[in-house]
């Protein structure tokens, strides 16, 4: 479980606070999906629980442990899945896991049954041996998140894991995540696909100008939410329709 108090993320270069005394808590074993407009705090926010960057002030932990004082047990429990790829273009796929791999401590015939076993669960094996820089964006964005969790974490952020894939990739990818769920795995993900979370997510977080707004099942807050027929409509009713451009 993830319990966050009091997180307050202001940048150096910032005028103001990206994330602002949140208080959130997720719970073992959910699927949670953290939604807002573009410039809401949720990669920031995601930043700070996957200890890329420190908060300003507030303090959270997962599964107990805190993040100042359980660094290095804290990056073994975790995963974390970039929105940008992290992979090396000129190596295979099967390399590049390999790699990943031994930055875990993992290496021998253990790491390469379970790369095999991943690339197969999500449609790669056949491109085992092919250069990353030869992939298909949903291709690269599977072998991304293998490479996040061969050392099996307990809990996994994921950065908009679905954006810019076709609708096939997409879909390997929820089914790959709702198994590792089922198998244990924590799941946390920022998405704009409100359909995707609805379908996707136990629960949701909305959040604009690095706040809460509000929390909850994606059915229990649709039919809490008047005149709302789907997650959509919620979230445009709590963030209104004005345009969110940042620079
Ligand atoms: N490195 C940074 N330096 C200064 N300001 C930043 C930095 N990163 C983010 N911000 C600001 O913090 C706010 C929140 O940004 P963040 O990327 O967390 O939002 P987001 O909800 O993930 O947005 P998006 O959906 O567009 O990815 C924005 O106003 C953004 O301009």
């Amino acid at each position: 479980m993830i319990q966050i108090e009091q997180i307050s993320k202001k940048y150096k270069t910032a005028e103001n606070y990206s994330v602002s005394n949140l208080d959130l808590f997720i719970a073992e074993h959910e699927i949670f999906g953290l939604l807002g407009p573009n410039g809401a705090g949720k990669t920031t926010l995601l930043s700070i629980l996957c200890s890329l960057i420190k908060p300003t002030s507030g303090s959270f932990t997962i599964n107990g442990l805190n993040y100042k004082s359980h660094k290095n047990e804290l990056k073994q429990l975790i995963g974390i899945v970039p929105q940008e790829y992290a992979l090396y273009p000129t190596l295979t796929a099967f390399e590049n896991l390999k790699y990943f791999g031994s930055m875990y401590g993992l290496k021998g015939k253990n790491l390469d049954i379970k790369i095999n076993a991943a690339l197969d669960h999500l449609g790669l094996l056949a491109f085992a041996n092919k250069n990353i820089e030869t992939f298909s964006g949903g291709m690269k964005r599977r072998v991304n998140l293998i490479a996040s969790i061969l050392h099996e974490p307990k809990v996994l952020f994921l950065d908009e894991p679905t954006v810019g894939v076709d609708v096939q990739s997409k879909n390997v990818i929820i089914e790959f995540l709702q198994d590792l769920n089922k198998e244990g795995t924590t799941i946390i993900y920022t998405s704009h696909h409100l359909n995707e979370a609805e379908l996707f997510c136990t629960k949701v977080a909305i959040i604009d100008h690095g706040k809460l707004i509000v929390k909850g099942e994606p059915k229990e807050l649709i039919s809490k939410h008047q005149g709302a027929h789907n997650l959509e409509e919620v979230f445009l009713s709590l963030t209104g329709k004005g345009l969110r451009d940042y620079a």
